[in-house]
This record gives structure tokens, sequence and C-alpha cells, in this order.
């Protein structure tokens, strides 16, 4: 999946340092997304409180992709980063069903957002 997220973000940026928001439900997949770029390889992690960011290089763009955590009290703190952001990555668990209403209301409510006017939205499916 890394490289099709790589080759979408290239193919739409026409700059060369891109800010990527990683957003999702909790243990939607974010972070492991996060490491699976940077390092190359699925590494364990622990629920982020607060965010990871990291640098990817790909193709000569820079792309920063801020990892932001999912759980519920730290939601309404997701539009923090969006400013100056060229894209969104919301990551769904596509097998948490339960959940799959609420990790649509988190995603249109951010996608309302003034400051999303100009970013490109990738919704992956993981899992
Ligand atoms: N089977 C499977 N498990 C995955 C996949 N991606 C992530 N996981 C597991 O799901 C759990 C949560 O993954 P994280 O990457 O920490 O989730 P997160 O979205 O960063 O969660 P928060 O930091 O709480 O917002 C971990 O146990 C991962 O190993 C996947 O594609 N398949
Ligand atoms: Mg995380």
């Amino acid at each position: 999946m890394g490289q099709s997220l790589m080759k979408l973000f290239f193919d739409n940026s026409c700059h060369k340092e891109v800010k990527v928001v990683m957003l999702g439900l909790d243990a939607a997949g974010k972070t492991t997304i996060l490491y699976r770029l940077h390092v190359g390889e699925v590494l364990s992690t622990v629920p982020t409180i607060g965010f990871n960011v990291e640098k990817v290089e790909h193709k000569n763009v820079a792309f920063t992709v801020w990892d932001v955590g999912g759980q519920d009290k730290l939601r309404p703190l997701w539009r923090q980063y969006l400013s100056n952001s060229d894209a969104l990555i919301y990551v769904v668990d596509s097998m948490d069903r339960d959940r799959i209403g609420a990790a649509r209301e988190e995603f249109l409510a951010i996608v309302k957002d003034p400051l999303m006017l100009n970013s490109v939205i990738l919704v992956p499916a993981n899992k």
C-alpha cells in the first residue's frame, strides 16, 4: 500500500514539499502505516497520545506525514493539524463494522472544515 499512497500523492502534487495528515478512529492502523512508509516494515505500535511525525522521501518529493491519535478524547484536536496540509489520509478499519458509522461521522466533520478546501483526500480501507 505504501507505494500506491506515494504514487497518488506524487501524481497529485505540484510542489516538492507535501504535508500529509493521517486521521481515523483509534486502532484504524495509522501508526502502522506511518512506520511502514518511513522504515519499510511493520512495527508493533501502542495507541498514539498526541501525534507522530516523520519525513518520507519519494522521487525528490519530501512528504511530512503527521499521524494523529484517534481516541475519542483526542478527536477534537484533529483540526489543529489541518492548517497548510496538502493531503488527508483518513484510515478506516474495514473490519471494525460496529464503528463504521462513527468513522463516517468523524470523516464528514473533518472534510467540511474550511482548512480542507485544497486538500487531496485518500480513504484507505485498512486491514
Ligand atoms: N491485521 C491487521 N492488523 C493491523 C493492520 N494495521 C494495523 N493493525 C493492528 O491494529 C492495531 C492498531 O494499529 P495502530 O497503527 O496502532 O492504530 P492507530 O490508528 O495508530 O491507533 P491510535 O494511535 O489509537 O489512533 C495494532 O495492533 C496493529 O498491529 C492491518 O493492516 N492488518
Ligand atoms: Mg497511532
